[in-house]
């Protein structure tokens, strides 16, 4: 450690506090437009602790105050905090020592300033490099596709209506037409104010039934802030998977542990670095996560270094007791939504899909054939369900996987025009892509007795986990079915997600809920073989 940290640090311990306790507001009220600089407020401090604190604050204050020599602090609040320090000092006839502090200062802003801003940047490396490949659909993890395939959603700010439980395909037909007063909201801009009538937004609660691309949003806002392309004035974006906590679930952490856990970049920051930054903490898929948030009783907890369970650090964060400046930003499928309290929420947004024009780009960006993607789009037009079911991105995924092995393929079949002709041949594909990749001598074509039993216990599971409700399923829920674990995570394409952590299977099932699916497809296909105890029509 060098000798001007470790000096920093011992400062630190004693100016940490005050430091840290200056809350200020200025996120309410003026969102500032800087990338790592703290927010702050005039110290209430006494002659002695003035002189070893100004500069240990001052530093803290972000390399940038050195970028211009005539003025070095270029921000409002930060001369008026700094010149409240200077005032203090100059009234005692320092103006020798006025002359040593501020080098003093300059040079530990390079230090301290440099070393954080590379903590920054060896974070936003991180989060480039996760971001930009992503998992599409169902494929494995680690298949990365390119995020170059993302294309705009439409996303409202409000909710629509609670979803019904009417057949899917009528249901979204009605969610496509736009209603008048759908007020449509840029994912960039969902912390951003954007009418007078709106105040501070710190909490976003972003709503989407299964497969719409929540995720999605989450992984192109955080890769556009990495890129330094979208909404700089955040220091930090610091996305957490609710199906990844869950992971440790049963451990106990402080929020900066946490931190460390689940972005290890981050492992030089310090507790007093996270109260005078801007972040916002994503908290992806709500929906999958199995805490149990208790809005009412819990334990406050306003430290980032007071060890806690996870969901009360979580509750904490929400409502603002622990690091009240923070952005907040929840996504989650409707059904789960209402654990988060109204009151906690400043806006929700939906994630409505695709238009009938984002469809097609969608397939225009996907396939660089633009001869298919053009057949594609047309047969698409041409069958009324597909069209419909097309707002759904994950839906667009199944049809350009099942369309392009059939249109590439020299075999002749007609194309799938129903939900169960495109299912029945998106399973075929996915069985096709496994024995491709694990296969052995069969040929990739052909059905095999065991494929047909697999399936059968896949359907099982899916069958009886629909009739709970169940999206996760785990390793003794798979035993139960008579299912392997590492045969069903080769499966994984077939049945919907399936992802291996340590001894958990977690099924994300795109489809669950109020969804027709795969899952309530394969459900059929296992219904269907109970019923005639023939072979099925798979
Ligand atoms: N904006 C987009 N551009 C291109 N493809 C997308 C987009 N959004 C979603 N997709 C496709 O849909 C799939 C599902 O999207 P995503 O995982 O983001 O949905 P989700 O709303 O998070 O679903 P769940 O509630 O099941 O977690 C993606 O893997 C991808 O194939």
């Amino acid at each position: 450690m060098s000798e001007c940290v470790m000096e920093e640090e011992e400062r630190a311990e004693s100016t940490v506090s005050s430091c840290v306790s200056m809350k200020s507001d200025w996120s309410k009220e003026d969102p500032l437009n800087f990338g790592i600089g703290p927010q702050g407020s005039p110290l209430k401090m006494d002659e002695d602790r003035a002189e070893s604190t100004v500069p240990s604050c001052v530093s803290l204050k972000s390399d940038r105050s050195i970028e211009c020599s005539s003025s070095p602090f270029r921000y409002g609040w930060l001369s008026e905090t700094v010149c409240f320090h200077w005032r203090f000092l100059l009234s005692q006839g320092e103006k020798k020592r006025r002359t040593e502090l501020q080098t003093a200062d300059l040079n530990n802003s390079v230090s301290q300033g440099g070393e954080l801003q590379e903590v920054i940047e060896g974070h936003k490396m991180s989060l480039k490099r996760r971001c930009e490949h992503v998992t599409e659909g169902t494929n494995e993890a680690g298949s990365g596709t390119l995020l170059k395939i993302y294309t705009e959603l439409y996303i409202t700010e409000g909710q629509s209506e609670e979803v019904d439980t009417q057949h899917e395909v009528r249901q979204l037909e009605r969610t496509s037409k736009k209603n008048i007063q759908d007020t449509p909201i840029k994912c960039q801009d969902i912390f951003k104010v954007l009418s007078e009538q709106q105040r501070h937004i710190r909490v976003v609660l972003t709503n989407g039934v299964a497969g719409v691309g929540k995720t999605f949003s989450v992984q192109k806002f955080s890769l556009d802030w990495a890129e330094g392309l979208e909404n700089q004035d955040i220091s930090l974006v610091l996305p957490l998977s609710c199906r990844e906590l869950n992971l440790i679930r049963d451990e106990q952490h402080s929020l900066l542990s946490l931190l460390h856990v689940f972005h290890p970049t981050l492992q030089k920051i310090r507790a007093e670095d996270l109260t005078v930054w801007k972040l916002l903490f994503i908290f992806d898929g709500l929906d999958e996560s199995r805490f149990s948030l208790g809005f009412n009783k819990h334990q406050v907890i306003s430290d980032v270094t007071q060890v806690s369970s996870v969901d009360v650090l979580l509750v904490n964060l929400i409502q603002g007791n622990l690091l009240p400046s923070a952005l907040i930003w929840i996504t989650s499928r409707p059904a789960a939504a209402h654990q988060i309290p109204p009151s906690c929420v400043d806006r929700i947004t939906e994630v409505r899909g695709f238009t009938d024009s984002q469809k097609e780009e969608y397939f225009r960006r996907r396939f660089s054939d633009e001869d298919l993607s053009k057949r594609i789009i047309s047969h698409i037009k041409a069958s009324r369900s597909l069209h419909i079911m097309c707002l759904i991105p994950v839906f667009c995924w199944i049809t350009a996987i099942v369309l392009e092995d059939m249109m590439t393929r020299d075999q002749r079949g007609e194309l799938p025009k129903t939900l169960t002709d495109l299912y029945s041949h998106f399973l075929r594909v996915q069985i096709k892509r496994k024995k491709q990749k694990y296969g052995g001598k069969q040929r990739p074509e052909e059905l095999t007795e065991a494929d047909k039993e697999l399936l059968l216990k896949l359907g099982r599971l899916a069958f009886e986990h629909l009739e709970k409700g169940n999206i996760m399923f785990y390793s003794e829920d798979l035993e139960r079915c008579g299912l392997d674990v590492s045969e069903v995570s080769v499966y994984s394409g077939v049945c919907t997600e399936i992802f291996k952590r340590e001894s958990v299977i977690f099924q994300k099932s795109v489809y669950c809920f109020v969804h027709l699916s795969v899952q309530e497809f394969l459900a059929a296909v296992y219904m269907f073989h109970l019923y005639t105890r023939k072979d099925t029509a798979l």
